[in-house]
């Protein structure tokens, strides 16, 4: 039972944690997996992200360009000057040109200097700092969308969604543009300065880096696709990783290890295969721009020497030519492997812009109720709801719970109880009829407003690694000490914390493991306690924990439910016997409803699971008060 979520939500405004049951398909109005085979991505597509980042930045990159162009046009001082040493100094004598070429080398190799590293400076911290603004924002969004969402897409996946895939912008506005750009911007420079020297031979040598283009074009069209699965493949293992080490107990209470570590290799292995394809396809790359240095070295060396001969082109000319020719390939052939990069950026990008149009829960314009603290009266009317279409979870569940009253959900498993409580919850919206809160639709409340008055207590405690006391305040932060501590007293928490030498301050570990389970449950009452909600979720406890627990909770739990409009996936006979009404639930249907002893005189469905049940508990050690036999309850009523 408990399926809409494990996490014990002391109110605040969160949306709900991630639950750790198998991924169901999810509500129809959210996309499926988003790992799911999706077309690739072109620049077309993710332009407007491009420009959406660029835009806050655009001042920065001007700045940048025109430092590049200066770092560029410095850098083709020392190639230049070859030809004027050769020519002027050494051939034709002329000295006082020495010093000249010579300053202006050192200058320029200065001034080169210096901006590179300005532009490093500028634009790789701008690169961090973008990422992290985009993890934020992503980090965000993620936390606003419908519990649906979740249940479609892996945790871990979600995880590479905030760190990795937004890792690529860097290579956008980043190092990455500086190179592309710079080295497009070298050799367009080059090339002017080649053509001055020798139009033809430049011509051709142009001819040659066009046929290299294209086919350097192709090999980016097969890389493209292989690198978004790539992502792709990633997030998978690090989703299938993320979940194998948090159900680390039941894999080893199976002996499961080996298993395991063989559905990872099989994911690593995967993940090699395709890394190797990418780099086969890197390789044939570089293997091309060598061989394409090869021929234009040749074409040069064959048709310079012949213009030396003849005159037409000076000694200096030629060497010039050879040095500003690989000014141009250069940057050209690195183009290889920041178009990689940048290919990869795109991908991040596009997966990023996906899941950033992901509606979020709170997003419907219809969300405009803003409620003020409520009653706590809650309506179903003529509820039917389906998590597929076509295949109804419950069909016309009409109910209410008045302000104060606890309402028990009893009812076989999968009959539809933890829906019921998504509902409450506004985890999902009703497919037809509606759940009224204080008299509004729920689906027209602004859920800040909300779950800010609702409390869950689950039996799955969601708890954080970290001290007991960041654990209860999680709910409400800005408690005073006075609320805290009187929390902790009212659930009892206080008794056994005091036992720890570090107090408040002992680190809970992961998931709570180093607390027990009734500990674990007192710490989430502490959290529902200071919490306040107006409305209370109870998914009791399946499991008996011992009567000395038992109890204890027992006595928080009494305390959090006074005056709260609470409900109750109801498993122990005394929580059930106390509600003020409980419902029947089958199939999605409310078969029976009314309190204990009416329900149990009517020989229904009610005391038919109650018998069961009542026969089980008479096996276990119980708390007081819950061993009393059917006959005692039913005299005392
Ligand atoms: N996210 C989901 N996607 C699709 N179907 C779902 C989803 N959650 C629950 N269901 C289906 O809805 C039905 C009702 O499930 P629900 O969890 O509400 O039952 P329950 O009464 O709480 O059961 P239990 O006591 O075992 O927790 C079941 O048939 C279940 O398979």
């Amino acid at each position: 039972m408990g399926s809409f979520g494990h996490g014990s939500l002391g109110g605040g405004s969160h949306g709900g944690a991630r639950g750790e049951r198998t991924p169901r398909n999810a509500n129809r109005s959210v996309s499926a997996d988003m790992t799911a085979a999706k077309p690739k991505p072109s620049l077309r597509k993710v332009w407007p992200e491009v420009k959406k980042l660029a835009r806050p930045r655009l001042g920065l990159i001007t700045v940048s360009f025109l430092i590049m162009i200066v770092n560029r046009a410095s850098g083709l001082v020392l190639p230049a000057s070859t030809r004027y040493l050769i020519d002027g100094v050494m051939r034709q004598h002329h000295l006082y040109l020495l010093p000249w070429i010579v300053g202006a080398v050192l200058a320029a190799t200065l001034l080169q200097g210096v901006t590179s590293y300005a532009l490093t400076q500028m634009l790789s911290k701008a690169g961090q700092r973008l990422i992290t603004d985009l993890r934020i924002q992503v980090q965000q969004h993620v936390g606003r969308l419908p519990v649906a969402f979740y249940d479609a897409n892996r945790t871990g996946n979600l995880v590479a969604r905030i760190m990795t895939d937004v890792e690529g912008v860097r290579n956008l506005i980043g190092t990455g543009l500086v190179e592309f750009v710079g080295g497009l911007l070298t050799a367009i420079f080059a090339f002017g300065y080649l053509l001055f020297l020798s139009v033809r031979m430049t011509l051709l040598t142009f001819l040659v880096m066009v046929i290299f283009a294209v086919i350097l074009g192709r090999a980016f069209k097969t890389i493209r696709p292989i690198f978004r699965e790539r992502a792709k493949l990633n997030a998978e293992v690090t989703g299938r990783l993320t979940e194998s080490l948090g159900g680390v107990r039941v894999i080893k209470g199976y002996h499961a290890e080996e298993s395991e570590a063989r559905v990872f290799a099989g994911n690593a292995g995967r993940l090699l295969e395709n890394v190797l394809r990418t780099l086969t396809a890197q390789s044939v790359m570089s293997l091309s721009s060598t061989t394409v240095l090869g021929v234009v070295g040749s074409l040069i060396m064959w048709m310079g020497a012949r213009q030396v001969v003849a005159g037409t082109l000076t000694t200096g000319g030629y060497v010039t030519y050879t040095l500003f020719l690989a000014f141009m390939i250069a940057p050209v052939a690195g183009l290889v492997s920041i178009g990689t990069q940048i290919t990869e950026a795109f991908a991040g990008l596009d997966r990023t812009s996906e899941i950033m149009g992901e509606r979020e829960e709170n997003g419907d314009t219809r969300r405009s109720v803003k409620l003020p603290v409520i009653e706590g009266d809650l309506r179903f009317v003529d509820v039917g709801f389906e998590y597929e279409a076509g295949k109804p979870v419950l069909h016309d569940i009409s109910f209410e719970a008045k302000p104060g009253t606890v309402t028990a959900l009893v009812g076989s498993s999968g009959s539809g109880k933890s829906t019921i409580i998504s509902l409450i919850c506004a985890f999902h919206d009703a497919n037809s009829g509606a759940v009224l809160v204080d008299g509004h639709d729920l689906a027209t409340v602004d859920l800040r407003t909300y779950r800010s008055q609702l409390g869950v207590v689950l039996q799955e405690t969601f708890l954080f690694d970290g001290t007991v006391r960041e654990n209860i305040l999680f709910s409400r932060p800005e408690a005073t000490e006075e609320e805290f501590e009187q929390a902790c007293r009212i659930a009892r928490v206080d008794e056994f914390v005091n036992r720890f030498s570090e107090g408040y301050a002992t680190i809970v570990g992961e998931r709570g493991v180093k607390l027990s389970g009734g500990q674990r449950q007192r710490l989430s009452i502490a959290r529902a306690i200071l919490a306040n909600p107006r409305i209370l979720i109870l998914d009791e406890a399946t499991s008996s924990l011992d009567s000395e627990s038992e109890a204890m909770i027992q006595h928080g739990l009494s305390y959090l439910m006074q005056g709260r409009t609470t409900f109750v996936i109801a498993h122990r006979l005394s929580t059930i016997r106390n509600a003020d009404q409980i419902l029947v639930v089958e199939q999605g249907h409310i078969v029976e409803r009314g309190d204990h002893a009416e329900l149990f005189a009517l020989h229904g469905r009610y005391r038919e699971l109650y018998d069961k049940q009542h026969g089980l508990e008479t096996n276990l050690f119980l708390a007081p008060g819950e061993g009393d036999t059917i006959e005692e309850v039913a005299a005392a009523r």
